[in-house]
């Protein structure tokens, strides 16, 4: 972020750099395009240059010392001149626009690209931080002006083409004039920049509100949330909220446009009295016989027209200079995608292809923020082809365990090892790669059914028969083909054509996805937690069979479902209290031997209450 106590000559240098940023990246994303709409705003302001000129001819002709004769034939050619220059200046206009708008779509799409770089590749840590979620927000924001501050900037650079004209024929007539219209020049400029500078303030202080904002409309406006925004009548309470924060914004952003506003006041005031007495210049000038009637009416036309000329560079350039401390954030946020490249880059150690340990040692946890660790002192070792189960209360840890060991989170103290090797020196994608998720809030794609599997590995081809055998593995092959269109089916009914499935069919739809990743290491956090009892024992007594060879982290609540675990460990804050197979941790009679039988006792009470008639197994599920 540009800090507003710099001084004016680093802030110009700054400024310089951010335009030549802005620029590059323009460049970048489209050279071609950029060199057309410069030739035609260059050749825009050429013409308009020579239209003065063109006028000054023709004034010389009908009132010069030498037009004493009317001379039609001379007339006709400068107003041929004329003529072609004024449609000259209406096509490269009409054309500017159309390169203008192809410009201005491919480079928002290139600056934004640079914003989605950053959130696809940043550690999945960062997403804990408000701050992150502030900065993201505010550059995506930016993303529209690199192109406005260029446009901006090209633009300026045919006003200053234009006025460097103007201005030269100005002072040939009279070189005060220059000093005087460069002095009306400067208020606006001043004002206009202090207004970029206090609105830029201004939205950084409110990032927070904006987050806010946009949070409670999308609780307003988005599918997954109108149900909960009905069924408790939730909508006033919400609408309130968005006032509410709505007022503070508004009242932030007035106070804003008040203060500057008095400054553009004063500044308009100013500049105008320095055009007024420009005019006066000339008149005084030609009253006392210094220039001659048509020198004096060329530069009065001239006087006149650079006024709003000034007047829109200097406003232009108070903008750009908005739009520079946008981008120097805009920047400064996108550079973390360099950091990141230029760290992968770095030498480091291939990832195992099929680990044959993975180990925790000593590992300690916590969230951005947070005031306790999530993980303290957690070791183990998991060995290949082991199922391994994690339970616990809510919030114990076990998830955040999960995620560690699959190096998504890395840990500030201990470390974990791949085959010995910590993974702090192991490359972060290849270990990704080598890893299936299936998260307890698994994602829910509008694309098909076929690439709600297909995206577990987005790179594999797209072979629809291993499609279908993943989602066979996971029982979602039989309610997936009698979608309508099959597995070309889209899933979710926002999109056009799109069903909605039940959130045990999207769960199994998830489960197809890890099976078709075919990662060494799969993590199943809550798996079965909706799908119905058949579906789960056919998954639980299938475990070992269907991810053969395949090391299974397993998170549940259904102790029923990990007591064929290899080893189970029992997590209390973040803390291992226990480790065994079911058997021994039974026979120790601790925390997993309560909560077990709890469960189980439970069960058995519900089925010696429940008529046998309501074990009957639905029709239809798989
Ligand atoms: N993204 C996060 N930012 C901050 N704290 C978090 C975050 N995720 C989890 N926590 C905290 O870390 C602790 C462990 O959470 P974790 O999700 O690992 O628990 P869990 O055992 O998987 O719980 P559950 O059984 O409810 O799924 C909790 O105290 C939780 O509040």
């Amino acid at each position: 972020m540009t800090s507003g106590r710099r001084s004016l000559p680093v802030r110009l240098v700054h400024g310089v750099r951010v335009a030549g940023g802005a620029f590059a990246l323009m460049w970048q994303a489209a050279p071609r395009t950029v060199l057309l709409s410069l030739a035609l705003q260059v050749s825009g302001a050429l013409v308009s240059g020579g239209m003065l000129l063109a006028v000054r001819g023709m004034a010389g002709t009908v009132f010069g010392p030498h037009a004493a004769a009317w001379r039609p034939g001379a007339v006709a050619a400068d107003l041929a001149l004329l003529a072609g220059m004024l449609a000259a200046m209406a096509l490269a206009g009409s054309l500017q626009r159309g390169v203008g708008m192809v410009l201005g779509e491919r480079v928002g799409w290139y600056a934004f690209r640079q914003v989605l770089d950053v959130a696809c590749e940043v550690e999945l840590a960062a997403f804990d931080s408000s701050e992150f979620h502030q900065r993201l927000q505010r550059a995506q924001g930016s993303a529209h002006r690199p192109i406005q501050m260029t446009e901006q900037l090209i633009s300026l650079a045919g006003s200053v083409v234009t006025i460097s004209g103007m201005v030269s024929a100005l002072y040939l007539i009279d070189p005060v004039l220059v000093a005087v219209l460069a002095l009306a020049a400067a208020p606006p400029l001043v004002a206009s920049a202090t207004f970029g500078r206090k609105l830029f303030t201004a939205v950084v202080g409110l990032g927070e509100n904006d987050m806010r904002r946009h949070y409670v409309r999308s609780l307003m406006t988005e599918r997954n949330h109108a149900k909960e925004v009905r069924a408790f009548g939730l909508g006033r309470y919400l609408r309130r909220l968005d006032r509410d924060l709505f007022d503070e914004r508004l009242t932030i952003m007035r106070a804003v446009a008040r203060r500057t506003s008095v400054h553009a006041l004063v500044a308009a005031m100013a500049s105008a009295l320095g055009i007024l007495s420009g005019v006066g210049l000339l008149a005084y000038s030609f009253a006392t016989g210094h220039s001659s009637l048509t020198a004096a009416a060329t530069a009065a036309v001239a006087v006149v027209q650079l006024g709003p000329m000034l007047s829109n560079v200097t406003y232009g350039l108070g903008e750009s200079y908005e739009h520079a401390l946008f981008l120097s954030d805009y920047r400064a946020f996108c550079a973390r995608g360099e950091t990141i490249r230029r760290a992968r880059e770095r030498a480091r150690l291939p990832a195992p292809r099929d680990p044959a340990t993975i180990t925790a040692e000593n590992v300690t946890f916590r969230y951005t923020g947070a005031v306790r660790p999530a993980l303290s002192g957690v070791s183990m070792t998991i060995r290949r082809g082991e199922v391994i189960a994690l339970v616990g209360e809510n919030g114990s840890g076990k998830t955040t365990l999960a995620k560690v060991l699959s190096g998504l989170y890395e840990p500030q103290g201990g470390r974990i090892r791949w085959d010995g090797v910590d993974l702090r020196d192991i490359d972060a994608a290849g270990v990704r790669e080598r890893t299936a998720v299936l998260f307890q809030d698994f994602g829910r794609y509008l694309f098909t059914a076929a690439e709600n599997i297909r995206i577990g590995r987005p790179a594999a081809p797209a072979d629809l028969a291993r499609v279908q055998h993943a989602a066979r593995q996971a029982g979602a092959h039989e309610f997936v083909s009698a979608l309508e269109h099959g597995y070309d089916n889209v899933l979710g009914s926002e999109l056009p054509g799109g069903v909605d499935l039940s959130l045990g069919q999207w769960q199994r739809v998830a489960l197809a996805r890890a099976f078709f990743r075919d990662a060494p290491l799969v993590i199943l956090d809550e798996p079965t937690a909706s799908m119905d009892a058949f579906a789960e024992h056919r998954l639980f007594k299938g475990i070992q069979n269907l991810f053969a060879g395949r090391t299974i982290i397993l998170i549940s609540h259904r102790f029923s479902s990990v007591r064929t675990a290899d080893r189970i460990y029992t997590l209390d804050a973040g803390r291992i209290i226990e480790a065994g197979s079911h058997d021994e941790l039974m026979a120790a009679g601790g925390t997993y031997a309560r909560m077990f039988e709890l469960q189980s006792s439970a069960y058995l009470r519900e089925a010696a209450a429940t008529p046998v008639g309501r074990h009957h197994r639905p029709a239809g599920r798989a």
